[in-house]
């Protein structure tokens, strides 16, 4: 695996300008692109860009330990792997090499409702943590028939995507009419869920169910036995709409800019929803994290792990399981160096005062305990700093 100036990847977007070249035009813009305008895709990554870290001299910190605790299960760092629909369209092995990448380096696993393998399968090829990222369907035996399964191969978590009553309007797979490849097919659906699957947002019209409400939850969770987090929020209302629900967790997203073009990074929204949940259970970050000093920007922010989605992509069209492996590697070091710089010794202890925001020339006083209410973005709150 070189990129195209004949060297190694040394960060994980060099796998992007690899995978650029491995896949076909049509499979890059599925993978790459957004709903709408884009507005919302790129500004999850240029936000990043606009935060400054706060370095400490001197802390003595020789090797810093990365790794955080998630529902009771030990993390390598505080990372993991986004739900994303059909690996096995960036590389023949699919989910099953992502999840031995991420299982050799105890990273959890999100896996999508429309995985190419089956989840039985990615189970038994980690001992990674996973967890099963849900789609409601019209057909509603098929949604909790996929709740059971995950329950009975030892997945750990439920993931309720709650942004995608259907997929949003992505411009380019309308302009490519895209389809997927004969090959590649939701491994874990059957009848009516499975028909038309090769047209993606057509198929999300037909089988969605968008009649659900937030009670949706409680069932998941008592019919599973598995805490139940949903993805997708980015309000202060819908976190407590999230948390009255019953959920174990809130995972701060906007889809990768995939649904509603326009709305906030999902940098931008973490500050709104920690206040909200004041601490009722964890809350998560994805979209836009490249780098590890990202991982720690948004841990400053009051997240307590992030997910990467697009990156795991790459990587897997890159080099397959030894890329994905490679890529994670490469966000670990960088995030464990950003630690020492910072005088972060464990994740615990990256707070707000780690960071400067756009605006402001001086972190917040007084916010030293780790996820408490961090400072908002400028965007939520204009009050000088
Ligand atoms: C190709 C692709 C497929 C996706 N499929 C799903 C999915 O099946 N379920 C889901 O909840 N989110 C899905 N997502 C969204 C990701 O879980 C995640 O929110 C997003 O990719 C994070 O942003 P990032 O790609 O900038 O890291 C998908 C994203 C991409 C790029
Ligand atoms: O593309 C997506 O973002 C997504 O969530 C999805 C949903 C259904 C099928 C394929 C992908």
């Amino acid at each position: 695996m070189t990129s195209a100036t004949g060297r190694e990847p040394l960060t994980p977007d060099d796998f992007a300008e690899h995978a650029r070249r491995e896949l076909p035009a049509d499979v890059w813009d599925f993978i790459a692109g957004g709903a709408g305008r884009e507005r919302t895709l790129a500004a999850n990554e240029a936000v990043f860009e606009t935060v400054r870290l706060r370095p400490r001299a001197l802390t003595g910190i020789e090797e810093p330990d990365t790794s955080v605790e998630v529902f009771g299960a030990r993390w390598a760092a505080p990372l993991g792997i986004a739900p994303v629909a059909y690996h096995s369209l960036a590389h023949p092995d699919g989910e099953t090499g992502t999840a031995a990448a991420a299982g050799r380096l105890g990273l959890p696993l999100v896996v999508s409702t429309f995985a190419g393998r089956t989840l039985e399968e990615v189970a038994g090829a980690a001992d990674a943590p996973l967890w099963l990222q849900l789609y409601c369907f019209r057909d509603a035996g098929t949604t909790f028939g996929l709740a059971r399964r995950a329950r009975d191969s030892g997945y750990q978590a439920l993931v309720l995507t709650v942004d995608t009553p259907f997929t949003g309007r992505r411009l380019r797979d309308l302009r490519n009419g895209f389809t997927l490849p004969a090959h590649v097919t939701p491994a874990n659906l059957t009848g009516p869920a499975a028909a038309g699957s090769a047209t993606p947002g057509a198929h999300s019209r037909l089988a969605f169910d968008r009649s659900l409400d937030w009670s949706v939850v409680a069932r998941l969770r008592d019919l599973s036995g598995l805490p139940v987090l949903a993805k997708g929020v980015l309000t202060a209302r819908d976190a407590g709409a999230a948390v009255a629900a019953g959920v174990a967790g809130i995972i701060v997203s906007n889809h990768g800019g995939r649904q509603l073009d326009g709305v906030q990074a999902s940098l931008e929204a973490l500050p709104e929803v920690v206040s909200a949940v004041r601490g009722r259970c964890p809350v998560f970050l994805d979209g836009g994290i490249r780098s590890g000093a990202d991982v720690l920007v948004a841990l400053a922010l009051g997240a307590r792990a992030v997910f990467v989605g697009r990156p795991a992509l790459y990587a897997l069209a890159a080099g397959g399981s030894e890329g994905v492996h490679r890529m994670l590697t490469l966000l670990i070091a960088e995030l464990a160096d950003t630690m020492v710089l910072t005088g972060h010794a464990s994740p615990g202890t990256i707070d707000a005062d780690t960071v400067i925001l756009p605006g402001h020339s001086r972190p917040h006083t007084g916010n030293t305990a780790p996820h408490a209410v961090p400072h908002p973005m400028p965007c939520t709150d204009r009050s000088p700093g």
